[in-house]
């Protein structure tokens, strides 16, 4: 595979086959898919605000900050989805991890969640955001190239993704949310939180709760980051497959110094934890009984200090060696409705599972 010309498919198939780390992401309004190659694979950084540590490439951070951000040198950049072959040759294997995830079902997660429900109104915390993983039948590693295209179509506002990731498996998603994104001395956030379906209620005050405390995060953060010239916009809505979210840009100046920290600050969310954090942690573990691993961690391409943008991973799946799983989760309250929260994660895994079952009626390449 050296100097002829090679599509972007039959490189990912060939990574995929000699197990070579790569990612594979197109920027939200984008039209051009970027990727990422190293022979080196992703190698663990100390902490998130190391993350500027002079080399580009892309980063990939677990939900739980005790855990270690993964980091992929731009060894190989390629744009777009025709390209001279770079010539990448066999890598060492490294197993896809053992699945030791099961999925709750129905019944079961709404308990966990009236339970959630009253350990909030014994005020234990103010907002916990609670997830399940959704088994779904997709049993082919090579499906995920071109469900990697379809989500490109269908998402043209996401962040949509493809990563191997060697010990960690091949994660994909299409997410709505950004976290952080840097543009020489601005930096620009939102808070996205509060869901509905497509139709026209009005926004109650639960999601309104939920929402702000998203804000109040955010505007925390900020300052204690340093950030000056803050700007907030109104709050109004993006729709993000079959959902419609609640969203509030955030606007900031920030000294290059400061911004590792920034990024470190702002996540966990309370749209991906809650509110207060540790509170919040503490009902997650209690309840969820699954490594969440980068589900609502974070992930994006870094090119320098000046320039990276990093997005929450949600609406995305984990493909293990014989199964794979859908993650969807929501903000529970006291004014939560137990089954309607049921509903919001179908609601939500939709995204992953509309593009599945497009692709998986069409023939392979
Ligand atoms: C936790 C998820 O969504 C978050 C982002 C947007 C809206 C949310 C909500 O309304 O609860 C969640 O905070 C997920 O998609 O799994």
């Amino acid at each position: 595979m050296n100097g002829g010309s090679i599509t972007l498919k039959a490189l990912q198939q060939h990574l995929l086959g000699t197990q070579t780390a790569f990612v594979s992401y197109r920027l939200p309004g984008e039209t051009t898919p970027e990727s990422i190659i190293s022979t080196k694979g992703f190698y663990e950084i100390p902490h998130i605000r190391e993350v500027f540590n002079g080399k580009s490439g892309f980063i990939i951070s677990p939900f739980l900050k005790s855990l270690p951000p993964l980091f992929l040198d731009a060894e190989f950049t390629l744009s777009g989805t025709q390209f001279t072959d770079p010539g990448i040759g066999r890598q060492e294997a490294s197993p896809v991890p053992e699945c030791r995830i099961t999925a709750p079902g129905k019944e079961e997660y709404i308990e966990k969640l009236r339970q959630v429900i009253s350990g909030i109104n014994s005020g234990r915390a103010d907002k916990a955001v609670i997830s399940r993983p959704i088994e779904i039948p997709f049993r082919e590693a090579g499906l995920s190239i071109p469900l990697f295209e379809q989500l490109c179509i269908d998402y043209p506002s996401a962040f949509v993704y493809l990563a191997w990731i060697p010990g960690y498996g091949l994660w994909t998603g299409a997410s709505p949310e950004l976290l952080l994104r840097i543009e020489n001395e601005t930096v620009t956030t939102m808070a996205l939180a509060g869901t509905r379906d497509a139709g026209s209620r009005a926004w109650t005050s639960k999601e309104m709760d939920e929402h702000e405390w998203v804000c109040r995060h955010i505007e925390e953060k900020l300052a204690a980051s340093g950030c000056n010239d803050v700007s907030r916009s109104e709050t109004g809505t993006i729709t993000a497959g079959m959902a419609v979210h609640l969203k509030t840009g955030f606007k900031a100046i920030i000294e290059d110094d400061n911004k590792g920290k920034l990024l470190e600050a702002l996540h966990p969310t309370p749209a991906v934890c809650g509110w207060p954090e540790i509170a919040a942690l503490d009902m997650i573990r209690n309840t969820e009984k699954y490594d969440r691993s980068f589900y609502t961690g974070f992930l994006g391409p870094v090119k320098s200090e000046k320039q990276a943008a990093f997005y929450v991973n949600l609406r995305c799946m984990q493909i293990f060696q014989d199964k794979a799983f859908v993650y969807a989760g929501g903000g529970i309250t006291a004014a939560s409705d137990p089954l309607a929260e049921w509903e919001e994660t179908v609601l939500k895994s939709q995204t992953m599972l509309t593009a599945i079952g497009k692709i998986q009626n069409l023939a392979y390449f």
